[in-house]
Protein backbone atom coordinates (compact mmCIF):
# COMPACT_ATOMS: atom_id res chain seq x y z
CA UNK A 1 0.00 0.00 0.00
CA UNK A 2 1.09 3.53 -0.71
CA UNK A 3 1.15 6.13 2.37
CA UNK A 4 1.67 8.90 0.90
CA UNK A 5 -0.30 9.43 -2.86
CA UNK A 6 -0.60 12.73 -4.51
CA UNK A 7 -2.52 13.19 -7.67
CA UNK A 8 -1.98 15.75 -10.64
CA UNK A 9 -1.23 18.29 -7.01
CA UNK A 10 -0.84 21.62 -7.30
CA UNK A 11 -1.12 24.78 -5.50
CA UNK A 12 -1.52 28.25 -6.30
CA UNK A 13 -1.48 31.30 -4.64
CA UNK A 14 -2.62 34.14 -6.20
CA UNK A 15 -0.54 34.27 -9.46
CA UNK A 16 2.01 32.64 -7.72
CA UNK A 17 2.35 28.71 -8.49
CA UNK A 18 4.05 26.81 -5.13
CA UNK A 19 3.22 23.35 -6.60
CA UNK A 20 2.65 22.36 -9.89
CA UNK A 21 0.81 19.07 -10.96
CA UNK A 22 2.36 16.79 -8.59
CA UNK A 23 2.16 13.01 -9.07
CA UNK A 24 3.73 11.11 -6.42
CA UNK A 25 3.51 7.28 -4.68
CA UNK A 26 5.01 6.51 -1.69
CA UNK A 27 5.08 3.29 -0.30
CA UNK A 28 4.45 2.13 3.20
CA UNK A 29 7.69 1.81 5.30
CA UNK A 30 9.93 3.79 3.02
CA UNK A 31 12.19 7.27 4.18
CA UNK A 32 11.46 9.08 1.47
CA UNK A 33 12.98 12.72 0.86
CA UNK A 34 11.98 15.46 -1.36
CA UNK A 35 14.64 17.67 -1.89
CA UNK A 36 14.71 21.11 -3.65
CA UNK A 37 15.99 24.66 -4.01
CA UNK A 38 14.15 27.32 -2.03
CA UNK A 39 10.70 28.03 -3.37
CA UNK A 40 11.30 25.01 -4.88
CA UNK A 41 7.61 24.23 -2.95
CA UNK A 42 8.67 21.69 -0.68
CA UNK A 43 7.33 23.07 2.34
CA UNK A 44 3.59 23.70 0.31
CA UNK A 45 3.74 20.08 -0.01
CA UNK A 46 3.95 18.86 3.68
CA UNK A 47 1.27 22.16 4.38
CA UNK A 48 -0.75 20.22 1.79
CA UNK A 49 -0.49 16.59 2.99
CA UNK A 50 -1.30 17.93 6.84
CA UNK A 51 -4.30 19.51 5.85
CA UNK A 52 -2.93 23.03 6.55
CA UNK A 53 -3.83 24.55 3.33
CA UNK A 54 -6.26 22.80 0.33
CA UNK A 55 -4.76 22.46 -3.14
CA UNK A 56 -6.31 24.34 -5.94
CA UNK A 57 -6.16 21.31 -8.00
CA UNK A 58 -5.58 17.28 -7.86
CA UNK A 59 -5.66 15.66 -4.68
CA UNK A 60 -3.25 13.87 -1.69
CA UNK A 61 -4.41 11.02 0.98
CA UNK A 62 -1.92 9.81 3.64
CA UNK A 63 -2.92 6.19 4.69
CA UNK A 64 -5.75 6.68 1.97
CA UNK A 65 -7.48 10.04 3.94
CA UNK A 66 -7.80 12.92 2.29
CA UNK A 67 -6.94 16.13 4.08
CA UNK A 68 -10.14 17.70 2.89
CA UNK A 69 -12.04 14.95 3.87
CA UNK A 70 -11.40 13.08 6.52
CA UNK A 71 -9.01 15.48 8.72
CA UNK A 72 -9.47 13.98 12.10
CA UNK A 73 -8.48 10.51 10.67
CA UNK A 74 -5.67 11.77 8.77
CA UNK A 75 -4.30 12.94 12.16
CA UNK A 76 -4.64 10.11 13.75
CA UNK A 77 -2.45 8.47 11.67
CA UNK A 78 0.26 10.97 10.47
CA UNK A 79 2.47 14.05 12.69
CA UNK A 80 3.91 16.61 11.31
CA UNK A 81 7.00 18.61 12.15
CA UNK A 82 6.62 22.00 10.33
CA UNK A 83 9.69 24.42 10.04
CA UNK A 84 8.36 26.55 13.26
CA UNK A 85 7.95 24.74 16.33
CA UNK A 86 3.82 24.58 17.58
CA UNK A 87 5.13 24.39 21.21
CA UNK A 88 4.39 26.28 24.01
CA UNK A 89 6.93 28.53 25.19
CA UNK A 90 6.05 29.17 28.61
CA UNK A 91 5.30 25.54 29.65
CA UNK A 92 7.77 22.78 30.29
CA UNK A 93 9.12 20.57 27.52
CA UNK A 94 6.89 17.86 29.55
CA UNK A 95 3.71 19.75 29.93
CA UNK A 96 4.07 20.23 26.52
CA UNK A 97 4.32 16.89 25.32
CA UNK A 98 2.00 15.99 27.76
CA UNK A 99 -0.75 18.63 26.60
CA UNK A 100 -0.37 17.10 23.12
CA UNK A 101 -0.93 13.81 24.13
CA UNK A 102 -3.81 14.46 26.03
CA UNK A 103 -5.16 16.19 23.18
CA UNK A 104 -4.30 13.47 20.95
CA UNK A 105 -6.39 11.42 23.74
CA UNK A 106 -3.99 9.42 25.09
CA UNK A 107 -3.83 8.40 28.44
CA UNK A 108 -1.99 10.00 30.98
CA UNK A 109 0.48 6.80 31.60
CA UNK A 110 0.90 5.83 27.94
CA UNK A 111 1.95 9.72 27.53
CA UNK A 112 4.68 9.74 30.08
CA UNK A 113 5.92 6.72 29.05
CA UNK A 114 5.91 7.85 25.15
CA UNK A 115 6.85 11.06 26.34
CA UNK A 116 10.20 9.89 28.78
CA UNK A 117 11.04 7.28 25.53
CA UNK A 118 11.21 10.11 22.55
CA UNK A 119 12.92 12.64 25.11
CA UNK A 120 15.53 10.32 25.62
CA UNK A 121 15.93 8.90 22.25
CA UNK A 122 16.51 12.73 21.63
CA UNK A 123 18.59 13.71 23.80
CA UNK A 124 16.63 16.38 24.94
CA UNK A 125 15.30 14.26 28.61
CA UNK A 126 17.68 17.01 30.48
CA UNK A 127 15.40 20.17 29.49
CA UNK A 128 12.37 18.07 30.38
CA UNK A 129 11.30 20.37 33.19
CA UNK A 130 12.70 23.81 31.41
CA UNK A 131 10.38 26.32 29.71
CA UNK A 132 10.60 25.53 25.87
CA UNK A 133 11.59 29.15 25.50
CA UNK A 134 14.63 29.02 27.36
CA UNK A 135 15.73 25.92 24.93
CA UNK A 136 18.35 26.10 22.51
CA UNK A 137 17.26 25.96 19.10
CA UNK A 138 18.46 22.50 18.42
CA UNK A 139 16.58 20.76 21.34
CA UNK A 140 13.04 23.14 20.28
CA UNK A 141 13.56 21.48 17.08
CA UNK A 142 13.99 18.03 18.20
CA UNK A 143 10.99 18.67 21.33
CA UNK A 144 8.89 19.30 17.80
CA UNK A 145 9.63 15.68 16.76
CA UNK A 146 9.07 14.27 19.51
CA UNK A 147 5.57 16.10 20.01
CA UNK A 148 4.18 14.54 16.31
CA UNK A 149 5.45 11.05 17.33
CA UNK A 150 3.70 10.94 20.47
CA UNK A 151 0.34 9.39 19.39
CA UNK A 152 2.46 6.98 17.24
CA UNK A 153 1.79 7.81 14.14
CA UNK A 154 2.00 5.76 10.76
CA UNK A 155 3.40 8.71 8.67
CA UNK A 156 5.92 10.99 9.58
CA UNK A 157 5.85 14.46 7.64
CA UNK A 158 9.21 16.54 8.30
CA UNK A 159 9.85 20.24 6.81
CA UNK A 160 13.10 20.85 7.75
CA UNK A 161 13.99 24.46 8.26
CA UNK A 162 15.47 26.02 5.15
CA UNK A 163 18.45 27.75 7.69
CA UNK A 164 19.41 23.54 8.14
CA UNK A 165 19.56 21.85 11.71
CA UNK A 166 22.15 21.59 13.84
CA UNK A 167 24.45 18.20 13.62
CA UNK A 168 23.41 17.15 17.10
CA UNK A 169 19.91 17.23 15.74
CA UNK A 170 20.55 15.41 12.76
CA UNK A 171 22.14 12.52 14.16
CA UNK A 172 19.30 11.93 16.87
CA UNK A 173 17.43 12.49 14.28
CA UNK A 174 18.70 10.31 12.10
CA UNK A 175 18.77 7.44 14.64
CA UNK A 176 15.45 8.16 15.60
CA UNK A 177 13.78 7.46 12.10
CA UNK A 178 15.70 4.25 11.92
CA UNK A 179 14.20 2.77 14.57
CA UNK A 180 10.77 4.14 14.28
CA UNK A 181 10.74 2.23 10.09
CA UNK A 182 12.12 -0.37 11.83
CA UNK A 183 10.04 -0.88 15.56
CA UNK A 184 7.20 1.08 14.24
CA UNK A 185 7.11 0.48 10.16
CA UNK A 186 6.50 4.04 9.88
CA UNK A 187 6.54 6.13 6.70
CA UNK A 188 8.56 9.22 6.73
CA UNK A 189 8.50 12.07 4.17
CA UNK A 190 11.25 14.35 4.87
CA UNK A 191 11.48 17.56 2.58
CA UNK A 192 15.16 19.58 2.71
CA UNK A 193 17.36 21.17 0.98
CA UNK A 194 20.12 19.67 2.76
CA UNK A 195 20.97 16.72 -0.15
CA UNK A 196 23.76 14.98 1.91
CA UNK A 197 21.15 14.40 4.82
CA UNK A 198 18.71 13.36 2.57
CA UNK A 199 20.76 10.58 0.80
CA UNK A 200 22.21 9.68 4.48
CA UNK A 201 18.61 9.24 5.53
CA UNK A 202 16.54 8.04 2.74
CA UNK A 203 15.79 5.48 0.22
CA UNK A 204 13.85 7.33 -2.40
CA UNK A 205 13.66 11.48 -3.69
CA UNK A 206 11.82 13.28 -5.22
CA UNK A 207 13.71 15.92 -6.98
CA UNK A 208 11.44 19.75 -7.24
CA UNK A 209 12.41 22.59 -8.77
CA UNK A 210 9.83 25.83 -8.65
CA UNK A 211 6.93 23.87 -7.99
CA UNK A 212 7.23 20.72 -10.46
CA UNK A 213 8.91 17.50 -10.02
CA UNK A 214 11.84 16.63 -11.97
CA UNK A 215 12.08 13.50 -10.94
CA UNK A 216 11.65 10.50 -8.84
CA UNK A 217 13.22 7.31 -7.91
CA UNK A 218 15.62 5.95 -5.96
CA UNK A 219 19.63 7.31 -6.34
CA UNK A 220 20.11 4.24 -9.05
CA UNK A 221 17.46 5.15 -11.32
CA UNK A 222 18.22 8.73 -10.87
CA UNK A 223 21.87 8.31 -11.52
CA UNK A 224 21.35 6.46 -14.67
CA UNK A 225 18.79 9.11 -16.23
CA UNK A 226 20.74 11.78 -15.25
CA UNK A 227 23.43 10.15 -17.53
CA UNK A 228 25.68 10.16 -14.71
CA UNK A 229 28.75 7.41 -14.62
CA UNK A 230 30.36 5.33 -11.82
CA UNK A 231 33.88 6.51 -11.65
CA UNK A 232 37.13 4.00 -11.16
CA UNK A 233 39.71 6.23 -9.19
CA UNK A 234 43.23 5.51 -8.40
CA UNK A 235 46.57 6.52 -7.09
CA UNK A 236 49.58 5.33 -7.85
CA UNK A 237 53.01 5.43 -6.46
CA UNK A 238 55.18 8.64 -7.43
CA UNK A 239 54.81 10.32 -10.79
CA UNK A 240 53.78 7.90 -12.90
CA UNK A 241 51.98 8.30 -16.11
CA UNK A 242 47.99 7.11 -15.65
CA UNK A 243 46.66 4.35 -18.07
CA UNK A 244 44.63 5.45 -20.86
CA UNK A 245 41.42 7.01 -20.69
CA UNK A 246 41.96 8.29 -17.38
CA UNK A 247 42.06 12.25 -16.10
CA UNK A 248 43.13 14.09 -12.95
CA UNK A 249 40.43 14.79 -11.01
CA UNK A 250 40.21 15.48 -6.90
CA UNK A 251 43.62 14.15 -5.92
CA UNK A 252 42.97 10.64 -8.05
CA UNK A 253 43.50 9.41 -11.81
CA UNK A 254 39.81 9.00 -12.98
CA UNK A 255 37.62 6.98 -15.30
CA UNK A 256 34.10 6.80 -16.40
CA UNK A 257 32.77 3.61 -16.56
CA UNK A 258 29.41 1.60 -16.89
CA UNK A 259 29.53 -1.02 -13.86
CA UNK A 260 30.81 -1.62 -10.48
CA UNK A 261 31.91 -4.81 -12.09
CA UNK A 262 34.85 -2.73 -14.49
CA UNK A 263 36.91 -2.42 -11.49
CA UNK A 264 38.48 -5.93 -11.04
CA UNK A 265 40.10 -5.75 -14.69
CA UNK A 266 40.82 -2.00 -14.38
CA UNK A 267 42.77 -3.19 -11.24
CA UNK A 268 44.34 -6.39 -12.97
CA UNK A 269 45.57 -4.08 -15.91
CA UNK A 270 46.77 -1.39 -13.87
CA UNK A 271 49.12 -3.65 -11.90
CA UNK A 272 49.97 -5.98 -14.78
CA UNK A 273 51.00 -3.22 -16.27
CA UNK A 274 53.54 -2.68 -13.62
CA UNK A 275 51.72 0.23 -12.05
CA UNK A 276 52.12 0.33 -7.95
CA UNK A 277 48.38 0.76 -7.15
CA UNK A 278 48.41 2.74 -3.76
CA UNK A 279 44.64 2.88 -3.47
CA UNK A 280 41.76 2.15 -6.13
CA UNK A 281 38.43 2.70 -5.50
CA UNK A 282 34.98 3.38 -7.01
CA UNK A 283 33.17 6.53 -6.91
CA UNK A 284 29.46 6.57 -7.21
CA UNK A 285 27.56 10.15 -7.69
CA UNK A 286 26.30 11.74 -4.85
CA UNK A 287 22.62 12.81 -4.80
CA UNK A 288 24.45 16.41 -4.70
CA UNK A 289 25.73 15.45 -8.26
CA UNK A 290 22.70 13.82 -9.10
CA UNK A 291 20.62 17.05 -8.42
CA UNK A 292 23.04 19.35 -9.76
CA UNK A 293 23.13 17.34 -13.25
CA UNK A 294 18.98 17.81 -13.27
CA UNK A 295 19.50 21.68 -12.21
CA UNK A 296 22.13 21.82 -14.79
CA UNK A 297 20.98 20.04 -17.73
CA UNK A 298 16.86 21.38 -17.45
CA UNK A 299 16.52 17.79 -17.00
CA UNK A 300 12.47 16.64 -16.36
CA UNK A 301 10.88 13.18 -15.88
CA UNK A 302 14.36 11.52 -14.93
CA UNK A 303 14.53 8.35 -12.83
CA UNK A 304 11.63 6.21 -12.25
CA UNK A 305 8.01 5.60 -9.83
CA UNK A 306 9.98 4.70 -6.39
CA UNK A 307 9.24 1.29 -5.72
CA UNK A 308 8.16 -0.20 -8.70
CA UNK A 309 10.38 -2.01 -11.30
CA UNK A 310 13.12 -0.41 -13.38
CA UNK A 311 12.36 0.51 -17.03
CA UNK A 312 15.19 0.78 -19.70
CA UNK A 313 14.71 4.82 -19.96
CA UNK A 314 13.79 5.16 -16.43
CA UNK A 315 11.29 7.93 -17.01
CA UNK A 316 8.51 8.33 -14.91
CA UNK A 317 5.00 9.79 -15.23
CA UNK A 318 4.72 13.28 -16.59
CA UNK A 319 4.83 16.42 -15.05
CA UNK A 320 2.25 18.73 -15.86
CA UNK A 321 4.36 21.55 -17.56
CA UNK A 322 1.21 24.01 -18.03
CA UNK A 323 -0.49 26.19 -15.48
CA UNK A 324 -3.29 27.59 -17.38
CA UNK A 325 -5.67 24.99 -15.88
CA UNK A 326 -5.26 26.55 -12.55
CA UNK A 327 -7.90 28.63 -10.84
CA UNK A 328 -7.20 31.47 -9.24
CA UNK A 329 -8.02 30.71 -5.61
CA UNK A 330 -7.30 32.67 -1.95
CA UNK A 331 -5.68 30.60 0.58
CA UNK A 332 -8.81 29.25 2.89
CA UNK A 333 -9.28 25.81 4.83
CA UNK A 334 -5.81 26.31 6.80
CA UNK A 335 -5.46 26.56 10.36
CA UNK A 336 -6.02 22.75 10.99
CA UNK A 337 -3.70 21.83 13.29
CA UNK A 338 -1.32 19.04 12.63
CA UNK A 339 -1.38 16.00 14.55
N1 LIG B 1 1.10 31.44 2.27
C1 LIG B 1 1.67 31.78 1.11
N2 LIG B 1 1.24 32.88 0.44
C2 LIG B 1 1.78 33.23 -0.74
N3 LIG B 1 2.78 32.55 -1.36
C3 LIG B 1 3.27 31.47 -0.74
C4 LIG B 1 2.74 31.02 0.52
N4 LIG B 1 3.41 29.91 0.90
C5 LIG B 1 4.32 29.67 -0.09
N5 LIG B 1 4.23 30.60 -1.06
C6 LIG B 1 5.04 30.64 -2.29
O1 LIG B 1 5.03 29.35 -2.86
C7 LIG B 1 6.31 29.03 -3.39
C8 LIG B 1 6.81 27.75 -2.79
O2 LIG B 1 7.10 28.00 -1.42
P1 LIG B 1 7.48 26.86 -0.39
O3 LIG B 1 7.61 27.51 0.94
O4 LIG B 1 6.55 25.73 -0.54
O5 LIG B 1 8.90 26.41 -0.95
P2 LIG B 1 10.09 25.64 -0.19
O6 LIG B 1 10.65 24.70 -1.18
O7 LIG B 1 9.61 25.09 1.09
O8 LIG B 1 11.09 26.83 0.05
P3 LIG B 1 12.26 27.01 1.16
O9 LIG B 1 13.19 25.83 1.06
O10 LIG B 1 12.86 28.30 0.70
O11 LIG B 1 11.56 27.10 2.50
C9 LIG B 1 7.19 30.22 -3.13
O12 LIG B 1 7.25 31.01 -4.28
C10 LIG B 1 6.50 30.93 -1.99
O13 LIG B 1 6.75 32.31 -2.02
Amino acid sequence: MDAIVAYDLSKQYGERIALCGLNLQIPQGSIFACVGGEQSGKTTMVRLLSGLCRPTMGECTVMGYSPGVEPERLHTVSGTVLETARLYGQMTLSANLNFFAAVNGIDSNDAIDRSSFLMHKLDIWEGREEKVSDLSTGMVRRASLARALMHRPQVLLIDEPAGGIDQETMDRTQELISYLREEEGVTVLLCTRNLAYAQLLCSGFAILRQGSLLAKGDLESLRKAAGLKYRAAFRFAGEEDPPDGFYWMDGFWQKNIEAESDMPRLVSEAVSSGKRVYEAKLLKPTLEEIYKAYMDGGMKNGGETFGEERTEEGVTSATRESTEEFLSEEEGGGGAEEG
